[in-house]
């Protein structure tokens, strides 16, 4: 399988926008295992909205409230099994998105590490790039490294800051990717215009 998983530091920190921004340039397929909460506005629909070239596979699991997996699971009495997380088989390029971040449950015993062990899919680190994402971004390299998870490397989403920049790479042994600038608007157009990957997707 040739692909990445798109993790962050965070829910909300870009992971989505990336996927549509690598998805798009790579005219790849795109996964979403687990969706929770945004039912009218998934992030497969905005992937749909905003990568229009990339072939969308539906998630495994969705649930309602926009919580954990593990607890959206719980609320509507179901438990998500990750056996069941099975990646589309596609001939080319596969980007697949995490839910939050690394340590994030998706029952009472797995986490999204857990998911990325089986997986094996070289990682993509969102973080941003303000004051507080050295430690988040390091925290979350440690662990994809003792679960022995491959790092492709770190894409930084927010106003340059040249200092984190330089301690998240010096401190994480990291490369860092891409800079993402806050966007004015965020539309296919804009995506589409954004410079491509500098970095190629991994064969796995
Ligand atoms: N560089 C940016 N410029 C402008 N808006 C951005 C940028 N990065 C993220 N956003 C916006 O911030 C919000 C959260 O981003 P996104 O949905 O990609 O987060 P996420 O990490 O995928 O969250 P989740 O954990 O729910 O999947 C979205 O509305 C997105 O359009
Ligand atoms: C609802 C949100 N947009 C994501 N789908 C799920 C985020 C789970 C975060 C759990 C946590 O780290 O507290
Ligand atoms: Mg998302």
């Amino acid at each position: 399988m040739k692909g990445v998983f798109v993790t962050g530091t965070d829910t909300g920190i870009g992971k989505t926008l990336v996927s549509a921004w690598l998805a798009q340039h790579w005219r790849a397929d795109y996964w979403k295992p687990v969706q929770t909460g945004a039912l009218e506005d998934s992030d497969s629909d905005t992937i749909a909205q905003l990568a229009p070239d990339a072939r969308i596979h539906p998630p495994a699991y969705v649930f309602k409230a926009p919580l954990s997996p593990h607890e959206a699971a719980r609320r509507e009495g179901a438990r998500i099994d990750l056996s069941a997380l099975i990646p589309p088989a596609v001939p080319g390029p596969l980007v697949v998105e995490g839910a939050g971040g690394v340590m994030v449950p998706l029952n009472e015993l797995a986490l999204m590490v857990d998911l990325m062990e089986r997986l094996k899919l070289p990682a993509i680190v969102v973080a941003r790039t303000a004051l507080g994402t050295i430690n988040h971004t390091l925290l979350t390299l440690d662990l994809l490294r003792r679960r022995r998870v491959p790092i492709l490397g770190v894409v930084l989403n927010g106003q340059r800051n040249p200092g984190n920049r330089q301690a998240i790479e010096q401190f994480g042994a990291v490369p860092i990717l891409a800079e993402l600038q806050p966007l004015l608007a965020v539309t296919a157009k804009v995506i589409a215009g954004l410079p491509p990957p500098a970095f190629h997707m991994p064969e796995s």
